[in-house]
């Protein structure tokens, strides 16, 4: 038998009214596995994450989630909250009237745990998170990553299969966003949560991502580890979006360049485009006229 991924989606299709945002997407996330789905603003990263959340439904194609199919976009559909599934929104999404410890404990009571079990598991969350000092403290009263850590720290206080995060970095200040994305990534990987994050952002992709999805005109035009993606990109699109490749056509550089050993193998007619990234280059001693 196939072994089957922690997490997958088959063949995935949404549109709105006759904008098809997603065009038979397929992925898998291995248990433990933080996924980074990556691309432009409007490309549907929501999307599929609140399709793997089962707030939306697809038109076609099934997701499954450990062994289970939880929607085949027929009959089969298991609700949100029977999902097992932890959420941090982009805007964090706290409840504005309740303490940080209530709204850390929210899940819980929704689930009815025992009031000790309760404060034991939202002090322990607290902890990991460093936010125990401001449990009494209204989300007002908290700042912009004292909020996402209380955002976080209620996702993953239940204890879910799988942590979904659309775009949770960007409301933080960006002098602090790399040592809070840091913080998160250790977290996420001592908990060992199987996790996928939306991101327009191709650094905070390349820094989190055990993998990365580039979505691009509703498909996925690549997967890879964040290194396979910055030296290997399939296209002049992902070369550009992901830590922007200077791309010239192949015609117009190889007669330039023909003393560079490595590319003198290279065949004109076989490339399009070559591409090069500004840290591969250095000025030639007798240099090349260019404008
Ligand atoms: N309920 C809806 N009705 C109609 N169109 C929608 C709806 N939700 C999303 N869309 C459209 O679907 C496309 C994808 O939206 P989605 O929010 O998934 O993109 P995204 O990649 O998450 O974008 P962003 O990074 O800006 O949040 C957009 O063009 C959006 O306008």
């Amino acid at each position: 038998m196939r072994r089957m991924a922690f997490l997958e989606l088959r063949n995935i299709s949404k549109s709105y009214g006759k904008n098809r945002v997603l065009d038979k997407v397929s992925l898998t996330a291995e248990k433990s596995e933080f996924l980074v789905i990556l691309g432009a603003s409007g490309e549907g990263k929501s999307t599929i994450l609140n399709i793997i959340s089962g707030v939306i439904r697809p038109d076609e194609g099934e997701v499954v989630i450990d062994g289970r199919v939880v929607d085949d976009s027929n009959k089969t559909y298991v609700p949100p909250e029977l999902r097992d599934i932890g959420y941090v929104f982009q805007n964090y999404a706290l409840y504005p009237h309740m303490s940080a410890f209530d709204n850390i404990a929210f899940p819980l009571k929704m689930r009815k745990l025992p009031e000790e079990e309760i404060k034991k598991r939202v002090r322990e969350v607290a902890e990991m998170l460093r936010i125990s000092h401001v449990l009494d403290h209204k989300p007002s009263q908290l700042s912009g990553g004292q909020q996402q850590r209380v955002a976080v720290a209620r996702a993953i206080v239940k204890q879910p299969k799988l942590l979904l995060m659309d775009e949770p970095f960007s409301n933080i200040d960006p002098a602090l966003r790399a040592s809070v994305r840091w913080e998160i990534k250790t977290l996420v990987k001592q908990v060992g949560i199987t996790t996928v994050m939306a991101t327009h952002d191709q650094e905070e992709a390349m820094s989190l991502a055990d993998k990365i999805l580039i979505l691009h005109k509703g498909k996925i035009i690549q997967t890879g580890t964040p290194e396979e993606i910055y030296n290997r990109p399939v296209n002049t699109y992902v070369a550009d979006f992901v830590g922007g490749m200077n791309i010239l056509p192949a015609n117009i550089l190889i007669p330039q360049i023909e003393s560079i050993a490595e590319l003198k193998s290279l065949s004109v007619e076989n490339i399009g485009y070559i591409g090069f990234r500004a840290e591969h280059t250095r000025l030639d001693d007798q240099g090349i006229k260019a404008e």
